[in-house]
């Protein structure tokens, strides 16, 4: 069997070293210079950034994709576990260090922000494990299909908690009854570019996973992942080409044949499997003739971007946090964040996010540190909503982020040797995710996560995969997806 992916991010690598590991004779299509989409790299002055991701979570599912196609992850990947998952500083001064291990949470809890705190996290986090175990085999790791939410609803109906009906919000006001934690609570929403208000009480797994797995960084930097999977696709015998754009889904027959390229040269195969986005598959002037999962699409709502600044700093602090969210001062000021993205505008005082790993790979000596910076932000949207490449806007908010760290005790403004700022409309020009986009269709509403693309088009012979697609965004959700997609293709295979 032949097949074709559409787009190089670490979706479209994983499902492709899957196929080939099942013997089928596989080609990558990736219409930027290189592979890796979002997980971006760049080198400036001999410091060296990624340009998306910074935190590994779930390592069992990128465990489970090294060992099912050839050597395992620990032979090809320096995964390092974080003592400290992650520093917040919040509006009232008090700062929290999050443990690596759910264990030492609730002590942790109680000594930073009070007696009682631990307590009431432990409660939720109980809560949130049922949650877990009630929908992590029937829905995250299957496909979207009548007979698995036949299962999962059987399951969740038991569990009086899940409800369905309540925000994330809302169910962690069930147990949080101190500010800052319900503020750690919403921060979690974000992870799927979502608004705490909106997003689904199921979103509670995503604070449950991170402390339950850990949390998780790759060292000599997270585009090291990206690179492990192309590595593993090439030795497995897949063909990898760079600049070859797709510009259309052959579908004969109602079938995908095969894709033609920008360049118009056609390429024919079995299966056709996207790991574009899906609103570039399905939407208007995408890459199919009709559209025939344009309705459901239309219902979801795209999910946020990101407004980065990387930072080569000088001088460098041993104990400078991994991870630090720097709060707005009050949830009140948080809740205007979220009405801000939804308004189509950027935040004033939005929270701010430092990844600054202790990593000599990344810095040009040990006396200088690599931070990079990450605000959510709406997307691109020059249509009628903010134009991120109008002229002086991103240098404007660039620093106005730096002023809000400085405001919130981190001033590294005398520190800075090179300042590289990065908007949605870059993440849109590199990866073709519409606005910038960074997970596809975001969580909000009880109904989000299935309305969003299945894995399996309707399409006969296309297939999705990726962060747009089921089950969502970020690196285990993506991976998963790509498991999830190769065994619907080889069942599809075995049958033909
Ligand atoms: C700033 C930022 C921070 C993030 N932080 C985290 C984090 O800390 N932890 C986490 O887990 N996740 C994080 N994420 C999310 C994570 O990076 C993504 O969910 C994941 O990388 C998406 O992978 P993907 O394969 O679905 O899509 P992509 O990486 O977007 O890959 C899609 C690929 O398809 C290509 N393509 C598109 N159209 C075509 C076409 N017509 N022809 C050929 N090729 C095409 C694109 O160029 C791209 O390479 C972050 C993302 C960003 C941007």
């Amino acid at each position: 069997m032949s097949a074709v992916v559409v787009g190089a991010g670490l979706g479209g690598l994983a499902v492709a070293a899957r196929l080939a590991a099942g013997g089928h004779d596989v080609t990558v299509l990736e219409q930027a210079d290189r592979v890796g989409g979002k997980l971006g790299t760049l080198e400036v002055g001999g410091y060296r950034f990624d340009t998306g991701p910074s935190l590994v979570t779930m390592p069992p599912v990128l465990e489970r994709l090294f060992a099912e196609t050839g050597a395992p992850l620990r032979e090809v990947l320096d995964l390092q576990h974080l003592d400290v998952a992650a520093q917040y500083r919040f509006g009232d001064g008090t700062t929290l260090d999050l443990p690596g291990a759910r264990s030492d949470i609730p002590d942790a809890l109680d000594k930073a922000l009070g007696p009682g705190t631990g307590g009431q996290w432990s409660a939720f986090l109980a809560h949130a494990e049922r949650v877990w175990h009630a929908t992590h085999e029937h829905f995250l790791e299957s496909p979207v299909s009548p007979a698995g939410l036949a299962r999962l609803s059987l399951r969740v109906r038991d569990l009086r908690a899940v409800a369905p009906w309540r925000s994330l919000r809302g169910v962690g006001a069930r147990y949080l009854r101190d500010e800052r934690l319900g503020m750690l609570l919403d921060r979690y929403a974000t992870y799927s570019g979502s608004d705490p208000r909106r997003a689904p009480a199921a979103l509670a797994v995503v604070p449950y996973v991170e402390q339950e797995f850990g949390s998780w960084y790759v060292r000599g930097g997270l585009r090291g992942l990206v690179t492990a999977v192309a590595d593993r696709c090439r030795a497995l015998g897949v063909t990898v080409r760079t600049g070859a754009r797709v510009a259309s889904v052959d579908v004969r027959d109602g079938r995908a044949a095969g894709v033609r390229l920008a360049s118009g040269e056609r390429l024919g195969a079995d299966v056709v499997v996207a790991n574009a986005d899906a609103a570039t598959v399905y939407g208007p002037g995408g890459l199919l003739p009709h559209r025939p999962s344009a309705r459901r699409l239309a219902r979801t709502t795209p999910s946020s971007s990101g407004f980065v600044l990387l930072l080569g700093l000088a001088g460098r602090d041993p104990a400078t946090p991994h991870h630090r969210v720097l709060f707005p001062p009050t949830r009140a000021a948080y809740d205007a964040e979220f009405d801000a993205y939804r308004a189509g505008r950027p935040a004033s005082s939005p929270a701010v996010y430092v990844h600054a790993p202790d990593d000599p790979a990344l810095r040009p000596d040990d006396d200088s540190e690599t931070w990079f910076v990450l605000v959510t932000a709406p997307r691109h949207d020059p249509g009628g909503g903010v134009d991120w490449d109008a002229p002086g806007l991103a240098a404007r908010y660039a620093d106005r982020v730096l002023a809000l760290m400085a405001q919130r005790g981190v001033d590294v403004r005398d520190r800075i040797r090179h300042r590289v700022v990065r908007t949605p409309a870059d993440l849109e020009r590199e990866t073709l995710s519409p606005g910038g986009s960074i997970y596809g269709t975001s969580s909000d509403g009880a109904l989000a996560a299935f309305l969003r693309p299945a894995n399996r088009s309707p399409v006969e012979g296309l297939y999705l995969v990726g962060g747009s697609a089921h089950p969502g965004g970020g690196l285990p959700l993506v991976t998963l997806s790509a498991e999830i997609t190769a065994r619907l293709v080889c069942e599809r295979t075995s049958g033909l």
